[in-house]
């Protein structure tokens, strides 16, 4: 590690108390999931009544799956989001950055190592594992992604760890892959789309005190 604070963000916010941990905490992202098939889904609305209450320099992350212009459009009318998190191809994603003026960062389905991308065409890549062959949904799945694929990886772009994490393998997780950031959803949730904030803190103080690999 070269010193450098490992950056988290906390996925799939849905009321004050989970959103007041994550500032409270010291969180970098919270990220607003507009996935309508997701027990963490938010309409516009929702998101920017809860937005209205951030304090700080917490920045906020819309995450779309296989957007088109017009949801973007209604969504980024109520909501200021500082960021797109986006399950889409990789044209698409640059289409939406060069659209919508705001930056994006791709989900990257990884089995092997074979999956790893050489070049980023957008602000992040957001590295997770493939999902189960019959899920409802391309993350959120509370499935962790093999992390000696990344030992040793330096791919000389952004990037962020993301797929089954949780306050008690976080720290080992960075260790191992060198993560500089790492993005969770389930694994500081008491039940499906409601967060903990005690989960919150002890996943933000542990991803910050990486484990010896
Ligand atoms: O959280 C969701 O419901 C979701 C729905 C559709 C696409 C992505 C989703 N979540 C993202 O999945 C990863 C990992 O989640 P988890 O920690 O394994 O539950 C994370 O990037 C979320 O942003």
């Amino acid at each position: 590690m070269d010193g450098v604070q490992t950056g988290v963000k906390i996925c799939g916010l849905t009321e004050e108390a989970g959103l007041e941990a994550c500032v409270e905490y010291g969180a970098d992202w919270i990220g607003f999931v507009f996935f309508e098939r997701s027990p963490r889904y938010i309409s516009a609305l929702q998101a920017k009544a809860l937005a209205s209450r951030i304090t700080g320099s917490i920045r906020k992350v819309g995450l779309f799956v296989r957007p088109d212009d017009t949801v973007l459009e209604r969504v980024l009318d109520q909501v200021d989001l500082d960021i797109l998190q986006l399950y889409t191809t990789p044209e698409r994603a640059v289409q939406i950055q060069a659209k919508f003026g705001r930056p994006v960062w791709s989900s990257i389905p990884v089995a092997s190592q074979a999956d790893l991308p050489r070049l980023c065409t957008v602000e992040r890549l957001l590295i997770e594992p493939k999902p189960p062959v019959h899920a409802t949904r391309p993350g959120g799945n509370a499935q962790q992604l093999n992390w000696d694929l990344l030992h040793g990886w330096q791919p000389g772009y952004s990037w962020m760890l993301a797929g089954g994490l949780n306050p008690e393998n976080v720290s080992q997780a960075v260790a191992i892959t060198g993560a500089p950031a790492v993005d969770v959803s389930s694994g500081v949730e008491s039940a499906p789309g409601i967060k903990s904030p005690d989960a919150i803190a002890r996943f933000i103080h542990n991803a910050r005190s990486p484990a010896v690999s």
